[in-house]
């Protein structure tokens, strides 16, 4: 699979995957590891992980601090380069992709949210959503820009800029941001950290709508949280200890997702 050309990967979009029936899971890995070294340390932040997304699915990832989830995300996602293992995204071996495949995948198929919003704050909501498409080379149409602003709730704030935005409503500029190329996954690290209780609601609320919205052409969110009421709006929670899948819980309440991490934050003392 190594050296993949952009031509293979666009036949292979994901909103036809389902119809040809070669890949019921959004995302699927299998035996992921990811090991560290820094100085004489040698610190295995993913040992052997294999999980599947399945498509149409909202997934809350939890686990201890340094159990491996952002880790997971990030090799999940393209950002980073597992020592072992694969992730398929739309029929594509991630791992098995050159710089350039792997970039034009990302672009594609792939949008990410941060907890730290991450807008230039020179811009316009319209502008920073319009930028990926600009960096690029793509002549951002300014329908498509205009409906991921309403699809988040902010038809009416395009020409505002970040400081003049609440932290929620600039957390939607960043999805809609992440949403404009129709990505088949969204992957969300801490997406409402830095929101207080009921604007992170209103935003998962909306992340569920959207993952609901055929005209989003999202198939699969996955979400990195610390906090049990936010994993709860998740179908599925999975938990990390120490780069290893123990576990999940499907549809579980915040109370259940509470107790299984004070659990394994005792397994750790
Ligand atoms: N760039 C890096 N260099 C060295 N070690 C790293 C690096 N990134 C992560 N690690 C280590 O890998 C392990 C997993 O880190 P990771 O950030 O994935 O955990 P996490 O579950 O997301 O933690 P937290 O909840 O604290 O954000 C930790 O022991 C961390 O110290």
């Amino acid at each position: 699979m190594r050296g993949k050309s952009s031509e293979q990967i666009m036949e292979e979009q994901p909103g036809a995957r389902a119809e040809r029936g070669f890949a019921p899971q959004a995302v699927q890995i299998t035996q992921l590891s990811r090991t560290y070294r820094t100085g004489g340390t040698v610190v295995r932040a993913l040992d052997e992980v294999s999980i599947a997304f399945p498509v149409g699915s909202f997934t809350a990832i939890m686990g201890p601090s340094g159990s491996g989830k952002s880790t997971l995300l990030q090799c999940a996602a393209g950002l980073d380069r597992p020592d072992s293992g694969q992730v398929t995204i739309g029929g594509t071996d991630l791992t098995g992709l050159d710089e350039t495949a792997l970039t034009l995948l990302r672009r594609d198929h792939i949008g990410f949210v941060f907890q730290s919003f991450n807008l230039l704050p020179s811009l316009s909501a319209t502008q920073n959503v319009e930028l990926p498409l600009r960096l690029a080379g793509v002549r951002p149409d300014r329908a498509t820009v205009a409906r991921a602003l309403a699809a988040v709730g902010l038809a009416d704030r395009a020409g505002h800029r970040p400081a003049q935005l609440s932290g929620g409503q600039q957390q939607r500029v960043a999805i809609a941001r992440a949403l404009v190329a129709r990505p088949a996954v969204l992957f969300a690290d801490e997406p409402t950290g830095a929101l207080d209780a009921a604007t992170g609601k209103e935003l998962l609320a909306t992340l569920r709508t959207l993952l609901q919205d055929p005209d989003a052409g999202l198939d699969s969110i996955v979400m990195v949280t610390h906090d049990p009421v936010v994993a709860a709006h998740a179908d599925r929670v999975v938990f990390l200890a120490d780069g290893r899948l123990v576990g999940e819980l499907l549809r579980p309440t915040a109370a259940q997702v509470a107790a299984r991490m004070t659990g394994l934050e005792a397994d750790r003392c």
